[in-house]
């Protein structure tokens, strides 16, 4: 196990900066994808929590892709050799709002290389550090886990049963996530991951029963029902991903709030087993 990520320590510490002049345009489409009608989006509006995804976006040529749609590994990512990218989850912290029709800078730091073994074999983890930056003060700062599986046996098609009962303090929404849904957000960060997109690739190629709901889309509906139900700027949000949600059947999302600084979050797959987990340190009152 070792050896492997020795192969891998001169990516840790590579950087990769990129500029962005945060037009409304990306923020005025995510919002149509989010049925938003609400927020304020025009230059010098506060870009929504996560919504810096939306920005950024990949700059590897067409030439430069993999066969799963990924820029190839081996220039900024490592060249784990292992075929199934999955976007694990990430932890930030947000110091000051973003700001639509701004210049701000995204530098990108690999900070860490850890194989594990888990329940479904190897697993390759990268975390990758990204600051962002405007008006020369750090904005928000994330960490992304980033995970590379082998090849595994292909996944059932998830069962339909129901969700459990909210707690009194909880809040939801059902989320349909289909194909549009998907390729919208893909096509907003810009990620040519085919597995969100071309079925047969999805499971025929990677073993999923369906196309797979990105974990970066799951974290942004869970952001916005906070948003839309505590509507408190947030300080720190982490999540994880537990399982993979697909097109095939509705997810919950449910916000608890547990104290006044605290809430936690989830996505809950058709057969009720939490696929998301998140957390969510709310700025003081
Ligand atoms: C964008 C984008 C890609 C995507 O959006 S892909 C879709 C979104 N992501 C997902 O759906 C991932 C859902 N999660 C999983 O499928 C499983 O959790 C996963 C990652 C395959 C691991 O499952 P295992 O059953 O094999 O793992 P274990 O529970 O046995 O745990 C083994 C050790 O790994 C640690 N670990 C597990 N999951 C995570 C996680 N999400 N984040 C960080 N660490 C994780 C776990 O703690 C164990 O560690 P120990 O130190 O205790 O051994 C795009 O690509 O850009």
């Amino acid at each position: 196990m070792s050896e492997v990520t020795a192969d891998y320590a001169e990516w840790i510490g590579r950087q990769e900066t990129t500029d962005d002049d945060l037009s409304p345009t990306a923020a005025l489409a995510a919002a149509a994808m989010l049925d938003d009608t609400q927020t304020a989006l025009e230059a010098g509006s506060a870009l929504p929590p996560l919504w810096h995804w939306f920005y950024f976006l990949p700059r590897a040529p067409q030439a430069l892709l993999d066969v799963d749609g990924h820029p190839q590994r081996g220039g900024f990512m490592p060249p784990i050799p292992y075929p199934r990218r999955m976007f694990a989850g990430a932890r930030m912290r947000f110091h000051h709002p973003l700001r639509i029709g701004q210049p701000a800078r995204r530098v990108a730091l690999i900070r860490d290389i850890r194989l594990k073994s888990g329940r479904s074999g190897t697993l390759a983890f990268v975390s990758v550090l990204y600051c962002y930056y405007q008006d020369g003060r750090l904005c928000v700062e994330e960490e992304q886990d980033i995970v590379y599986r082998e090849p595994g046996p292909a996944l059932a098609c998830p069962r339909v049963l129901d969700w459990p009962p909210l707690p009194a303090n909880a809040c939801a929404r059902i989320v349909t996530p289909d194909p549009r849904l998907l390729f919208r957000f893909s096509a907003l960060t810009f990620n040519a991951h085919r597995i969100h997109y071309d079925r047969p690739y999805a499971i025929e190629e990677e073993g999923y029963p369906g196309l797979v709901v990105h974990g970066p889309l799951t974290a942004v509906l869970l952001m916005e029902l906070l948003r839309r139900e505590v509507a408190r700027p947030v300080q720190e949000f982490s999540f994880r991903g537990l399982a993979p949600l697909f097109d095939l059947a509705p997810f919950r999302i449910v916000c608890t709030t547990l104290n006044e600084r605290q809430c936690s979050l989830e996505a809950q797959a058709p057969d009720g087993v939490t696929a998301m987990s998140a957390s969510v340190e709310l700025a003081p009152l």
